[in-house]
């Protein structure tokens, strides 16, 4: 577990000191792929800096297992920096690809026999065992990226700190990075903290996120939790946008906007509250996307019956999350 408290950080300005980082906290869950989002300047790269201890905050705490690495020196320190892997995008060019993957097995002394093995187990992770023998320069930039996360990954850290991995990636090479760090997560259990600009990198391959704007945190949590919170600037900037006409409302005795989580609820809620309760019950906004492998919906339904207010509740009671209930919106049309 690597546990932020309250971390502060600011940096010399020409006028005034540049405020990177005001009183950051979140915990990171052993084996999560976390993702810190926000735009440029939010202070992402320093917070990535702190948690690799390559920068020293001015105020506030890193602890990886509870330990506080702000009194470390010396050989512990060195430990935990060691357990701690962070994503340099700089290949040697010099040498292939099998050979960057290497370089730090080879700086820790390990034998050919065991290398070799460690590299092909990368390589096959990183869906590269054909380029092995391929200089950087003969690779594209997606495929030198995952090259230069193998290499971070080859000496077995248990975590792996990527500072924007998809910058200036196609969506498509975008994609290949992503499932590499998501792979490493899942087949080799490192927790992997991610910073993004880019909203879809979280919801393609995050469990858990922080929002920063302007070095606060704004909203952090399980990515599932966050898409079924009304008020979530992300799970807006994540669910599928509703844009249907009031008057196309307005025909209807209620209109309210759901979000649906799951397989289950995705599928079976609406027709079956429909039918339980006798209603007519249409989806006339929004969509239906993927949260990592999870189906989440956002629509807009129009209900038509008498029951329609007991079928909201309904539908509500078996965790969805039902809002803007409109009342009456015929009348509100009439009025
Ligand atoms: N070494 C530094 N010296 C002075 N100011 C800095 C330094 N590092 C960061 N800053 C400032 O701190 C703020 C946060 O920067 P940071 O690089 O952490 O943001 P970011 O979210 O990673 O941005 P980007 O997405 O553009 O990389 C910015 O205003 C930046 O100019």
């Amino acid at each position: 577990m690597i546990t932020v408290e309250n971390l502060s950080k600011s940096f010399p300005g020409k006028t005034s000191p540049v405020v990177a980082l005001r009183d950051v906290s979140l915990d990171v869950s052993p084996g999560a792929l976390y993702g810190v989002v926000g735009p440029a300047g939010a202070g992402k790269s320093t917070l990535a800096r702190c948690v690799a201890l390559k920068e020293k905050p001015d105020r506030g705490v890193v602890r990886f297992d509870g330990l506080n690495t702000a009194g470390l020196d010396g050989k512990r320190l060195r430990e935990v920096r060691n357990q701690v892997a962070v994503l340099d995008m700089a290949l040697h060019a010099e040498r292939t690809a099998a050979g960057n993957v290497a370089a730090p097995l080879e700086q820790l002394g390990v034998d050919g026999p065991r290398r070799r093995a460690r590299v092909g187990q990368v390589l096959d992770l990183l869906g590269l065992t054909q380029r092995a023998g391929q200089l950087p320069a003969e690779l594209s930039k997606g495929q030198q990226r995952r090259i230069a996360i193998g290499r971070a990954l080859a000496a077995g850290p248990t975590v792996l700190l990527a500072d924007d991995p998809t910058g200036d990636l196609e969506p498509e090479e975008s994609g290949t990075v992503l499932t590499v760090l998501d792979r490493a997560r899942a087949e080799l259990g490192v927790t992997v903290l991610v910073t993004t600009k880019d909203d879809s990198v979280v919801r393609r391959v995050c469990d858990e996120v922080a929002v920063l704007d302007s070095g606060r945190v704004v909203e952090n949590g399980s990515v599932l939790d966050l898409v079924t919170d009304p008020t979530s600037r992300l799970a807006d900037a994540l669910l599928p946008s509703i844009d249907t006409p009031p008057a196309h409302a307005a025909r209807y005795d209620r209109a309210a906007d759901v979000v649906l989580v799951g397989f289950a609820a995705v599928g079976a809620l609406l027709p079956e509250a429909s039918i339980r309760f006798d209603i007519e019950l249409a989806t006339i906004g929004g969509g239906l996307t993927r949260i990592g492998d999870t189906p989440v919906a956002r629509f807009r339904i129009g209900a038509n019956g008498s029951q329609a207010d007991a079928a909201l509740a309904w539908i509500a009671d078996r965790g969805a999350h039902v809002t803007q209930a409109l009342d009456g919106p015929r009348r509100v049309a009439a009025a």
